[in-house]
């Protein structure tokens, strides 16, 4: 991908933002679009997933927020934005699968609705932006990607799909009998719902492309938004 020129002959690479609600398919699509152009990958809820999981270490209670922002601040974080190989470590440890687990998921709106986690967590995720830029640019996936964290970024998409088909798919992904299907509801719908009190998913922002994911395949997703990234790189304009 051609970089984008800021004036003052520096350049920077593109930016392709990926929004939507939980199950939408936000991490598998951004990861493969990453791959498929040779871009950086961001998976932003895995910094409040990392910022739980080290408060839930430290024996917070995660309804002080003051605590939990402070512990926010101080956490050492390092994630991975290489697509083929993310990983997630949170003061040394490897968290990479802790963060997934469903004690996890059912806890991280409780940090992801505390306004000064986010504010530390939005300043952390765009350095890692700022620091993928020689690389050729990045793909970065989450909720307020296109509306605050990267307003300027080229491409947005804001991906949806049936609320039956994303609770489909988060069911067929956990392990037979390791959730209800009362949690699993939680993971995806009151989820949804807490979140969306604090960002703006459910509607695409000005300048953002809606696709509807509910009858197209992992690889059709992939296709479409890397088609569009072509088509927003200066490099589709040349020759
Ligand atoms: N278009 C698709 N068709 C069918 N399954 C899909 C599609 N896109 C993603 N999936 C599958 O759905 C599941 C959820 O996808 P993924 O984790 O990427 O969603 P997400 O939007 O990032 O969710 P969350 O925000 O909760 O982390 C995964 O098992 C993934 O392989
Ligand atoms: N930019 C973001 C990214 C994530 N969140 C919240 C929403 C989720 O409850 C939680 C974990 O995200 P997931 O890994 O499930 O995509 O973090 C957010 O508010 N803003």
């Amino acid at each position: 991908m051609a970089g984008f020129s800021l004036g003052g002959g520096y350049s920077r690479g593109m930016i392709i933002a990926v929004d939507g609600p939980s199950g939408s398919g936000k991490s598998s699509t951004a990861r493969g679009v990453a791959d498929r152009l040779g871009l950086r990958f961001l998976d932003t809820g895995a910094t409040y997933r990392a910022v739980t999981w080290s408060a839930i270490e430290h024996g917070l209670d995660l309804d002080d927020t003051a605590a939990v922002a402070q512990r926010a601040r101080e956490l050492r974080l390092e994630l991975s934005t290489d697509p083929l190989n993310q990983f997630v470590i949170a003061d040394g440890t490897d968290v990479t699968a802790a963060i997934r687990e469903p004690r996890i998921s059912e806890r991280v709106s409780k940090i992801a609705t505390n306004l000064d986690v986010r504010k530390e967590l939005i300043r952390r995720q765009r350095e890692i932006i700022d620091e993928a830029q020689p690389s050729g640019g990045i793909v970065v996936e989450g909720r307020d990607i296109a509306t605050v964290v990267a307003t300027d970024a080229e491409l947005k998409v804001l991906l949806t799909a049936d609320q039956e088909a994303r609770l489909a798919r988060r069911g067929a992904e956990l392990a037979v009998g390791s959730v209800t299907a009362e949690q699993l509801r939680d993971q995806i719908v009151r989820r949804d719902a807490d979140d969306s009190t604090v960002a703006d998913f459910q509607v695409a922002s000005d300048g953002a492309v809606t696709i509807d994911s509910t009858d197209l395949s992992l690889e059709e997703v992939i296709d479409v938004i890397s088609r569009l990234a072509k088509e927003a790189s200066p490099r589709s304009h040349d020759s």
